[in-house]
């Protein structure tokens, strides 16, 4: 199943000229500076900004061609804004079932205890909305969005109005959202950070134009990668907390790979992923003894790419593979005498997991 848009749009001083063909499932990210427009490319894709002979199709549903133009309300989308936009009159619970009581019963895939457990709100229901934190409301405006059963779920940067602890409040939830609601979602972030923790794919747009599209792991072993330009290179896997020793220390991979990771960051089981800065990762042509650095795992380097001015980043296939990168010099590489194919030990000295 796929969204395709063809679309171009003139404004006075802004031109949008988008072609493409996104899989739809999991997240999609469109990711881009400000006024690059993504925000008018989502709103193509819902119906809200009806641009003359472009072409937008949702699986085989033509929404847009020619003349014929399905109106938002018949897409069945949800679409969550920046700023919560909730009821004001109605609890949390008038404004979750506001939706779902519209949604004719046969179309209803999604229910509320389901989604308020999704998004850990049920505790909130008999709440006014202005007694809410920003998170929560953000929470509550996703379950109000999911309640209509979409088949689509438009996300246009959920977590910009919130503070950090709020952003990290909602976090683990969006990344469970598609997995447990299985609404693929189209999320526009201008946030290498939530790109990281929520995306399996990223639509990047560079003045009105998509400069690429590829899966989150693709771009994150090339060097150009506009999701690097402020924080340097980073590499992303995915696993789960799994039971381990003690000494305030727990295991997180999977049966092939396993770090060790402090004690007390998430629950068991859950997929999660791990976020690991390259310049975090050193490589040793041979396993390393008596070392304080925690985590030492094989890898078969895949790629050496030159980064920035005297330093490479190496790629390497972990054993479950997953691609580990480590942002090391040149002189290092030339010395070690790395290249591709060869089996090395990355090791890695601090890790992040993104909940
Ligand atoms: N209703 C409008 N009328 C005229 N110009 C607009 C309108 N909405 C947006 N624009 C302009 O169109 C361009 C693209 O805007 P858009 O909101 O799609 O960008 P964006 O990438 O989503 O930006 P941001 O990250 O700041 O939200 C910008 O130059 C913006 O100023």
């Amino acid at each position: 199943m796929t969204l395709a848009i063809k679309a171009r749009l003139k404004r006075s001083d802004f031109e949008l000229d988008v072609d493409i063909e996104l899989p739809l499932n999991g997240v999609t990210s469109l990711f881009g500076r400000s006024g690059c427009g993504k925000t008018t490319l989502l709103r193509i894709m819902a119906g809200l900004e009806k641009v003359r002979d472009a072409e937008v199709r949702f699986g085989n549903q033509i929404w847009q061609h020619g003349r014929h133009f399905v109106p938002l309300h018949q897409r069945q989308i949800g679409i969550v804004f920046q700023e919560h936009s909730l009821l004001p009159h109605l609890s949390v619970r008038g404004n979750l079932l506001y939706g779902y009581k519209r949604t004719p019963e046969s179309l209803r895939r999604l229910h509320l205890g389901e989604v308020t457990d999704m998004l850990g709100i049920t505790g909130l229901l008999d709440r006014p909305t202005d007694r809410l934190s920003g998170g929560q409301r953000q929470r509550v405006s996703v379950g109000r969005a999911l309640l209509a059963s979409p088949q689509l779920l438009l996300l246009d940067e959920p977590l910009s109005a919130l503070d950090t602890q709020n952003k990290r409040e909602i976090m683990p939830f969006l990344s469970r959202l598609t997995a447990e609601s299985g609404v693929p979602i189209v999320m526009v972030t201008h946030s290498p950070d939530e790109v990281e923790r929520l995306a399996d794919r990223v639509v990047f747009m560079e003045d009105g134009r998509i400069t690429s599209h590829e899966s989150l792991q693709k771009t994150l072993t090339r060097p150009d990668s506009p999701l690097f330009a402020d924080e340097g290179a980073v590499c992303v896997l995915e696993g789960s907390v799994q039971p381990g020793p003690n000494d305030g220390l727990t295991r997180f991979g999977n049966e092939h790979i396993q770090f060790l990771i402090q004690t007390g960051l998430a629950p068991q089981g859950k997929p999660m992923r791990l976020r690991i800065h390259s310049n975090d990762v050193a490589i040793a042509r041979y396993p390393v003894e008596e070392v304080s650095v925690m985590n030492q795992l094989p890898v078969t380097i895949e790629q050496i790419v030159a980064f920035r001015p005297g330093r490479v980043l190496v790629a390497g296939k972990l054993r479950d593979g997953q691609t580990l990168t480590a942002e090391i010099t040149e002189h290092s590489c030339r010395k070690l005498g790395l290249e591709n194919g060869q089996h090395v030990h990355a090791l890695i000295k601090s890790v992040a997991l993104l909940e």
